[in-house]
């Protein structure tokens, strides 16, 4: 269903009422779709470069480019929406200092011994990330980078880490495929935005196979430490998509043009051990011994100093990050217009229309 002019000065209503402030980059998100709903495509002057905060609103207003005003009152109440639910979320699961428990639908959230531990939760889909699920992790990973938790680690529930991205994150959008590439392009924005910029140390335990967005994602960890029975698969060609969070430049980075090639050209589908091979993988444990073996290393790691790990992560980062930031927002130029092509829309639908298994 389509968002009236009601739910419109609704949303901005509920806006005031946020527990939490959702950050300067969520804030700059609303106030471009506020300003594109109200008021259509940006044609103000841009701001001088030692403008800083209305150069920062310009951009954000300007890189909705020319996105229907309906479009953007619709995002602007989805956003919104999420805001709203995340923070009631967060806000009943802080009971106390420690063993803090958030829950959304595709996501859990908990923290407890100095470990933010964000799940992918949604086993019956093999863990596919829906447009929530997105906004979620945004907002659970700026909780994390200012509250008391020293190490943020991603995992899976079930025998899967994540199949990427949920495909029909395309084909239900009310306002059909230009929509959704809209929306894809702004909340993948933001959310690899999010992980360039996490201060503390970020961790995978991938218990399980990988896929799309969670595999390419991992160029921007610290460590990732994989059970032997996870696999690593980026089948972006036979999506007719191109790489996202940064893979296009962290993979050649990490593993050399040729190799990376294989992965994210021709969807060459990489072992655990293949995977540590390229130096995707730090460590691989055999299944059994996963859980335990990776659960009590992490628990070291948390009680070391959280100032010094976040201070050597900076400089690690430090000299990377305004290329990073441009290799994202290059690639997701790239895929918006990927997700409108035949060859995108083919293999999305045949992934839709496939026969149910008997
Ligand atoms: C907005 C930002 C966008 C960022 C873009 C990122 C790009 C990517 O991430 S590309 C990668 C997209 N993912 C895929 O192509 C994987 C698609 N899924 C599969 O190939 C298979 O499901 C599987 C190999 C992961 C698992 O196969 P298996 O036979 O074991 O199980 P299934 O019966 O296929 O799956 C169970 C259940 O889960 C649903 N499902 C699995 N993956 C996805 C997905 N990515 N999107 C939507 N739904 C998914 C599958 O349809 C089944 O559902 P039903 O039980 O209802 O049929």
């Amino acid at each position: 269903m389509r968002a009236t002019q009601q739910d419109f000065e609704n949303a901005m209503n509920q806006v005031k009422l946020l527990k939490k402030d959702p950050g300067n980059e969520v804030k700059l998100r609303l106030y471009a779709l506020y300003k594109q709903a109200t008021e259509g495509p940006c044609t103000m002057p841009k701001p001088g470069v030692f403008d800083f905060v209305n150069k920062a609103k310009w951009d954000a207003w300007n890189a909705l480019g020319s996105l229907p005003k309906e479009t953007a009152r619709q995002n602007y109440v989805d956003l919104v929406s999420s805001l709203s639910s995340s923070s009631e979320a967060s806000s009943q699961g802080k009971g106390g200092a420690d063993g803090k428990a958030q829950e959304s639908k595709g996501i859990l959230v908990t923290s407890e011994g100095g470990i933010t531990k964000i799940t992918f939760n949604r086993p019956s889909k093999k863990n596919a990330i829906t447009f929530q699920m997105y906004q979620d992790i945004i907002l659970a990973l700026k909780n994390a980078s200012t509250d008391d938790t020293v190490i943020t680690v991603f995992t899976g529930a079930g025998d899967y880490y994540s199949s990427g991205n949920d495909l029909t994150n395309f084909t239900s959008a009310s306002g059909g495929m230009e929509e959704a590439a809209n929306k894809g392009a702004i909340v993948l924005r933001e959310f690899v935005n999010t992980f360039i910029d996490f201060p503390k140390p970020l961790v995978a335990v991938v218990n399980g196979p990988a896929v799309g967005i969670s595999v390419t994602l991992l160029g921007l960890f610290d460590a990732v430490y994989a059970s032997d029975r996870a696999t690593f698969h980026t089948p972006f060609s036979h999506l007719g998509q191109s790489p996202e969070a940064c893979s296009s430049y962290t993979f050649p980075k990490m593993m050399g043009s040729a190799k990376a090639a294989e992965m994210l050209l021709f969807g060459k589908k990489l072992t655990a051990r293949e995977a540590w091979a390229q130096g995707l993988v730090t460590e691989v444990f055999p299944e059994s011994t996963f859980e335990t073996e990776v659960w009590t290393r992490l628990k070291t790691y948390a009680k070391l100093p959280p100032n010094s790990m976040r201070i050597s992560k900076e400089l690690i980062r430090k000299n990377e990050k305004e290329k990073l930031h441009a290799v994202n927002e290059e690639e997701c130029t790239t895929l918006r217009a990927r997700w409108l092509s035949e060859e995108c829309i083919n293999a999305i639908m045949s992934f839709v229309t496939r026969k149910p298994k008997l």
